[in-house]
Formats: structure tokens, sequence, C-alpha cells
């Protein structure tokens, strides 16, 4: 499980006059599950890349159990994130023309690490997501059942954390509330501390925080009261 400390982080882009992030201290307990919400523009998306490594941070700590990621170089970042992060991105990030079971394998299949045991735990985890045609193109699925995929890819390296950035957009409620159940039970489960973008108010009242970000900046920071276990 990882715990995420961020100390003294601004980060800023070319045009705009104010950080698009600016976090003084901000400390998340390994196995917590948090939400992130947030009007557009508000700094989510920006968020999400610098915790995850994605984007390269010049000012600030960025320490996941202590590994201050913002000093390593980008390969560094990338190893960093493939073994220890369960990314799910709005846009799924599937492959059409590859199976279900290999969009869950691709990424370990790149970094040769696609064991007889790997194989095994993708074709486990597309179940444990309901989803039992393993061979099915990615293109012939539905939203939620690519939703479904992402999730399992996620999970495959059984990474301490997952991030989720608007896992639940663009499905119905049904479909919405089947996806919020897999994320909340497979953190559990593996271990894995949460964190999820969302505006989605179904999902953030089932986790434990919500951080409000507003122009960049961490405007409220408060329990969920009755969250779901
Ligand atoms: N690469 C970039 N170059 C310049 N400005 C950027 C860049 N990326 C983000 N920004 C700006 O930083 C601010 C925060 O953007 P960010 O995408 O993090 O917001 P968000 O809360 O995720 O929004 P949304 O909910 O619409 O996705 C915005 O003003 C955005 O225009």
């Amino acid at each position: 499980m990882l715990g995420l400390e961020i100390k003294h982080l601004s980060v800023r882009f070319s045009g705009l006059s104010a950080p698009a992030l600016a976090i003084d201290n901000l400390s998340i307990a390994p196995g917590s599950r948090v939400a992130v919400t947030g009007a557009s523009g508000s700094g989510k998306s920006t968020f999400v890349n610098i915790i995850t490594g994605l984007e390269r941070v010049r000012e600030g700590c960025i320490s996941w159990n202590s590994e201050d990621i913002a000093g390593f170089s980008e390969s560094r970042r990338d190893r960093f994130r493939a073994a220890n992060i369960g990314l799910i991105m709005q846009e799924f990030h599937l492959f059409p023309g590859l199976s279900a079971v290999e969009n869950v394998l691709l990424p370990a299949r790149l970094a040769h690490a696609a064991t007889s045991a790997i194989i095994a735990r993708a074709h486990d985890l597309l179940d444990v997501v309901g989803l039992n045609r393993v061979g099915q193109k990615i293109e012939t699925m539905s939203r939620g059942e690519m939703q479904r995929v992402a999730i399992a890819r996620a999970l495959l390296r059984k990474p301490g954390v997952i991030v989720a950035d608007e896992p639940t957009a663009s499905l119905d409620a049904e479909s919405g509330d089947a996806i919020g159940d897999l994320l909340l039970d497979l953190a559990v489960v593996e271990g894995s501390t949460l964190i999820v973008v969302s505006h989605d108010s179904r999902l953030v009242g089932r986790l434990d925080r919500r951080l409000t970000f507003r122009s960049g900046r961490i405007v409220d920071d408060s329990a969920i009261r009755g969250a779901a276990a």
C-alpha cells in the first residue's frame, strides 16, 4: 500500500499567471480512499499527471512511501508508475484490434514481464471484473465493459495505489454504480490506496475523504460522513 506526501508543490504552465497547481502540504494515508473534485480547469488532471509521474515537477516533493518521484528522470518515473500505480484514465486508452485479455496484458508484454503467472492473473482479473469473453475485441465492447478491461489492466501488477480519472463518466447510472463497486472492492482486496477524480456524487459519497480543488488549490479537505465500507 502506498501513501502520498506532497510538499511545497507548484506547477506552472506558460501563459498562465497563477500556478495551475499549488499544494503546500498534503498527506494521503496508505489504504485510504480519496475523492478529488472541483470545477473544470481547477487542476484535477494536473494533480493526476503529477502524482502519477506523467508530468515532471520542477518545484516541490511528491513522495510515495518516502520515495520522491519529483527527482526522477522520465524513464524512472515511467518504471515507477508501471510497477506501483494502477492508472485508469477517462478515455480508457485501450487498443482496438486487440482482445480484452491482450489489452490487459499489453503493458506487461511491452515490459517483457508477461510470465505465465501474469497471464493467469489477467484471466483471473477479467473474471473478477465480470468479463468472461476474454477473446472479445475491444471495439465490439460497451463502454462499461471497456472500463472493466481498463480496471483489470490497471490492477495487473498489484499496484500500491489505484488512480482513476472520472471512472464513471459516460456510463449510465447502473454501470457507473457497478464500476464504483468494483473499484472499492478491488482496492480492499488488492490492498491498494484509492484516489478517484469524480463528479459522480454517488461514487464520491462512498469514499472516505474529499479534496476539493479551486484554481489549482485545495480549498476543502474533509472526511465523508457515512462512507460505505
Ligand atoms: N499543458 C498545459 N499548458 C498550459 N496550460 C495548461 C496545460 N495543462 C493544463 N493547463 C491549464 O491548467 C489549469 C488546470 O487544468 P486541468 O486540466 O488540471 O483542470 P481540470 O480540473 O482537470 O479540468 P477538467 O475537469 O475540465 O478536466 C487550466 O487552466 C488549464 O488550462
